[in-house]
C-alpha cells in the first residue's frame, strides 16, 4: 500500500522533530525502508490538511500522522472534502509524538513500538467522523471535521487560554491545571439554546457541553468512560448550572476517572445531531483546537474512516 508519512516536527513542544530519527527508525523496522519522497514535514498550523490532500491526490492510500491529535485531525481534514471521503480505500495511522495522543492509548497502543505494529500488521477498524460548523473569530463560518470530540463552554475556554498564552503552553500538562482553576473561578454558566437530533429546542444553563467519540481526551482526562468510537453515535454529556465552587471541587477533580459523569448536575446520553446557541459569547473546540464561537452544529457523518490498530474488535480499549 502507497504510505505517505505527515510529520508534525512541532507536537509535543518540538520534542516530535526531535525525535524523528528514533520514529523513523522504528516504523522502518516494522514496515521496512522508507523514501524520502514517503515523509513530509508540516510548516505551520493546518499544513497536515495541505499534505494529506496532496498526498491523496498522489495516490497515497495510507497516511501516518506523526505526532498528536491534532496533527490526525488535519489529515483527517485534508481526505474529506463536502462530507465524503475524497478517494475510497484510505487507511490512517497515528504514530503517538504528541502530548496528546488519544487515539493511540484508545486503541492500546501508545508504545513506537505497538503503534508501528498496528500500521505494518494490516489490522484496521473503523472510526466516526463528525462535522463541525460555527462562527469563526473573524466573523466567517467555519467547518472542521472530527473524530475526537467538540466541547463548548467552560472546558473549550480552558483548552482555549492553555494553548494561547506562551508561556502556559511551555508548561504542558501543568497549565491544564492552572487553566481549569482559573476558569472555574472565574467562569459563570451560560443560558444555550439547544437542540439534539430532532427533539424541540431547550433552553438550558450550563457550565460545559461536552460531544465525545471517542472515551478520553488529551492530557488524561476521561471525559465518556465507555465510549466506543465506531458505534454511530456521539456521548452527549451535558454539565448543568455549577457554581464556581462547585465546578472547582466536584467536577474538575473528577474528570481524570470520569467519575464526574455521576454527578447530579451533569447528563449524558446519545446523540448524532445538536445545534447550540447563545446570546453570550461562547467559545468552541473541536479534537483540541479552538474553532470559534457558537452558535455551532455538530452531525455525526454517515462515513466512516478505516484506521490502522493492533486488534480490530470493538473492546479494544484502556
Ligand atoms: N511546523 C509547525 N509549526 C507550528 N505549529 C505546527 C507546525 N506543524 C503543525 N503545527 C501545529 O501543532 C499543533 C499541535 O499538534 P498536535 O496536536 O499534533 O501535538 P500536541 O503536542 O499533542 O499538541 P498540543 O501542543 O496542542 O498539546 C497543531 O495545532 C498543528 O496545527
Amino acid at each position: 500500500m502507497k504510505t505517505r508519512v505527515i510529520v508534525n516536527p512541532m507536537a509535543n513542544k518540538g520534542n516530535c522533530g526531535k525525535r524523528w530519527p528514533q520514529i523513523r527508525a522504528e516504523l522502518e523496522n516494522h514496515l521496512g525502508p522508507l523514501a524520502a519522497d514517503d515523509i513530509v514535514m508540516t510548516r505551520a498550523r493546518n499544513h497536515g490538511t495541505v499534505l494529506a490532500r496532496e498526498a491523496v491526490t498522489a495516490g497515497y492510500r495510507r497516511l501516518i500522522s506523526v505526532g498528536g491529535d491534532g496533527t490526525f485531525s488535519e489529515i483527517l481534514n485534508g481526505v474529506i472534502a463536502d462530507d465524503r471521503l475524497i478517494v475510497p480505500g484510505l487507511v490512517l495511522a497515528q504514530l503517538p509524538g504528541g502530548t496528546s495522543n488519544e487515539f493511540s492509548r484508545s486503541f492500546g497502543q501508545n508504545s513506537l513500538a505497538d503503534a508501528s505494529r498496528a500500521v505494518a500488521s494490516g489490522t484496521t477498524r473503523e472510526i466516526d467522523v463528525f462535522r463541525a460548523e460555527a462562527r469563526g473569530y473573524a466573523g466567517d463560518q467555519v467547518t472542521r471535521y472530527g473524530f475526537l470530540l467538540a466541547i463548548v463552554g467552560a472546558a473549550a475556554t480552558i483548552s482555549w487560554r492553555a494553548q494561547r498564552v506562551p508561556l502556559l503552553k511551555r508548561l504542558g500538562p501543568v497549565s491544564y491545571v492552572l487553566m481549569t482553576a482559573f476558569t472555574s473561578l472565574t467562569y459563570t454558566p451560560r443560558a444555550y439554546r439547544i437542540r439534539v437530533d430532532d427533539e424541540a429546542e431547550q433552553t438550558l444553563p450550563m457550565w460545559a457541553l461536552l460531544l465525545c467519540s471517542f472515551d478520553g481526551a488529551g492530557e488524561g482526562l476521561m471525559l465518556a468512560p465507555g465510549a466506543d468510537p465506531g458505534d454511530c453515535k456521539l456521548d452527549l454529556i451535558m454539565v448543568g448550572d455549577m457554581g464556581r465552587w462547585e465546578s472547582l471541587t466536584k467536577i474538575v477533580p473528577r474528570l481524570g476517572d470520569g467519575s464526574y459523569i455521576a454527578h447530579p448536575k451533569v447528563t449524558r446520553r446519545h446523540a448524532t445531531r445538536i445545534t447550540i446557541d447563545s446570546d453570550q459569547m461562547v467559545q468552541a473546540d473541536v479534537d483540541g483546537e479552538s474553532i470559534g464561537q457558537l452558535p455551532m452544529s455538530v452531525a455525526l457523518l454517515p462515513l466512516r474512516v478505516t484506521v490502522a490498530v493492533n486488534r480490530s474488535a470493538p473492546e479494544a480499549g484502556r
